[in-house]
């Protein structure tokens, strides 16, 4: 099957250090997709090259067949491809409803932003939707900058879904969470997936986590691609316990 996302030879180098190192991957559609290694392996910055944050020095990253190096933001996402960084997406002054609104009428717009809050029904119908489906209730009317760690991670998820893209790139979905949380954020990234059919890449610190999770596994260590597979076969790779379990268990 094609993939739904190509990075081939991808690099950059910082200074003298060349963070990553022609790293090629392919993301297959409506699977989980993850990046792992020790740290400063260079996950956040392969995570950052794809997602069109940093530039790449080498390489290309193709969604559906189209090329999306570098690309911005509104660009990646009218292309199908959404990305949710660690709560920066989130208007905190305003509340999880309007978040939402304003997310679900990127499409709708020509320039995204300026036209007036509460003037789509379509994008109404959507955020109705993105609160039942990530259990925004109770918090609907609240500030974002009022909600907890966990549901303001929830927020930023369902704010990278209203657009209704193809796939998601998430970097550390469940950096600072609580053990509740982690498990309520795996079984929805899982679902995201299995029932709605998304596909998604993720960057995560959490081995065990990505080794419930993941159809496939990619293993960064010194800026290369060490190893990818399973995360059975991830799990049995000799090379990938010497550099990275080893240096954490
Ligand atoms: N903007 C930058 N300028 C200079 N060096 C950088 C920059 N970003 C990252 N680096 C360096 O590149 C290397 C890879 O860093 P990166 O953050 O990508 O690794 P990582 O695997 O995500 O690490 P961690 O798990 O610790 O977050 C590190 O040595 C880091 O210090």
């Amino acid at each position: 099957m094609q993939p739904i996302l190509s990075v081939r030879g991808l690099g950059v180098r910082f200074g003298a250090l060349q963070a990553v190192n022609d790293v090629s991957l392919d993301a297959q559609r409506g699977k989980i997709t993850a990046i792992i290694g020790p740290n400063g392996a260079g996950k956040s910055s392969l995570f950052n090259l794809i997602s069109g944050a940093i530039a790449p020095s080498t390489g290309n990253v193709l969604f559906e067949g189209e090329d999306v190096t570098g690309a911005s933001p509104d660009r990646m996402l009218r292309a199908g491809l959404a990305r949710s960084f660690q709560i920066t997406n989130l208007f905190f002054e305003l509340p999880v409803r309007e978040n939402l609104r304003l997310a679900a009428q990127f499409l709708e717009q020509g320039q995204g932003w300026l036209r007036p809050v509460g003037s789509s029904s379509s994008a109404g119908a959507r955020v109705d939707e993105l609160i039942a489906q990530f259990d925004l209730q109770a918090q609907a009317d609240a500030l974002a900058g009022y909600l907890s760690h966990g549901e303001q991670r929830r927020l930023e998820i369902a704010v990278a879904l209203a657009a209704r893209p193809r796939m998601l790139l998430l970097d550390e979905p469940t950096q600072g969470m609580s053990h509740a949380d982690t498990q309520e954020t795996e079984a929805l990234i899982r679902s995201l997936a299995t029932e709605h059919g998304l596909s998604i890449l993720l960057v995560e610190h959490d081995v065990e986590l990505v080794m419930n999770l993941s159809d496939h596994v990619v293993v960064m260590h010194q800026g290369q691609k060490l190893a990818e597979g399973t995360p059975a076969e991830v799990r049995g790779n000799a090379s990938v316990q010497a550099a990275y379990f080893g240096e954490h268990k």
